[in-house]
C-alpha cells in the first residue's frame, strides 16, 4: 500500500480530499493519511504565495513522517479588495483585528462582509485559488504543483449549510447558488480544488 501524508488540519479540505481520492484512485493501492493522525506539528505559513506555503506544509509533514506528502494552500481573492484576503484567508479576521464574537470561519466571513459593506453585487467578483503540492520526500527538489481556480461573487447574506470556510458567501453563477448550497460531489466537480485534483490525477508521478 502506498502511503501519503495529507499535510492539512482543515476538516473541510480533508472531507473533500477523501471523496476525491476514492473517486480518482479507486483502483490503486493508495492510503491517504491526515497529518494529525501521525502527530505532525503544523508548519508556520510564512510564504508570500500559495505555492510557497503549500511547499512549506508538504515539506514539514514529509520531514516529520518520512512519507511522501500532499499539501493544499488555498484562499479567496476579492477584486474589490485588491485580491485580499488571498493567502491570508485563514487568518483574515485576526489580521484585521475583527471585533465580533464569532470565531474561525464565521469570524472570517463576518469580516469579509464588513469589508465589502456598500459595494454592489456587480463589484463583488471573487475567486477561490487552490495550489496542491506533492513531494516524494522532504528534500524533493522537484515539487509537483497543480493549480485550480473558481470564479464567483461574494453575496450580501450568507446562504447554505454544506462545505466550509467562505462557501456560504461564494455565489456561483453557473449553479445559481452559493458553494455552501452544493453537495460535496457537485462542489468537487467544479471547484478550485476539484480542478487542481483533476490535473494531479492526470499528471502525478508518485
Ligand atoms: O473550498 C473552499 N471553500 C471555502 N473556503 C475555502 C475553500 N478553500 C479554501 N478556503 C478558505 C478556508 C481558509 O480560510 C483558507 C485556506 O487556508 P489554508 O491555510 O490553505 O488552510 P487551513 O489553514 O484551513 O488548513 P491547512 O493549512 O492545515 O491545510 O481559504
Ligand atoms: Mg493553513
Amino acid at each position: 500500500m502506498k502511503k501519503i501524508v495529507l499535510a492539512s488540519g482543515n476538516a473541510g479540505k480533508l472531507r473533500e480530499f477523501s471523496a476525491m481520492f476514492s473517486r480518482h484512485f479507486n483502483d490503486q493501492p493508495i492510503e491517504i493519511i491526515p497529518q494529525n493522525q501521525l502527530n505532525v506539528h503544523e508548519a508556520e505559513e510564512t510564504g508570500l504565495s500559495f505555492v510557497e506555503n503549500a511547499i512549506l506544509k508538504a515539506r514539514n509533514a514529509s520531514r516529520q513522517t518520512g512519507l511522501p506528502a500532499l499539501a493544499d494552500d488555498s484562499g479567496i481573492e476579492v477584486d474589490a479588495l485588491n485580491g485580499a484576503p488571498g493567502i491570508y484567508s485563514a487568518r483574515y479576521a485576526q489580521r484585521c483585528g475583527y471585533q465580533g464574537t464569532e470565531q474561525g470561519d464565521a469570524a472570517n466571513n463576518a469580516m469579509l462582509l464588513q469589508a465589502l459593506t456598500g459595494i454592489a453585487s456587480e463589484q463583488r467578483n471573487a475567486r477561490f485559488q487552490c495550489v496542491l503540492v506533492y513531494l516524494r520526500h522532504a528534500d524533493d527538489p522537484t515539487p509537483q504543483v497543480f493549480q485550480g481556480s473558481w470564479e464567483g461573487r461574494i453575496v450580501l447574506q450568507p446562504d447554505g449549510n454544506e462545505g466550509f470556510g467562505y462557501d456560504p458567501l461564494f455565489y456561483v453563477d453557473s449553479e445559481q447558488c452559493t458553494a455552501a448550497a452544493l453537495t460535496k460531489e457537485q462542489k468537487n466537480r467544479i471547484s478550485h480544488r476539484g480542478v487542481a485534483m483533476n490535473k494531479l490525477t492526470e499528471n502525478i508521478r508518485f
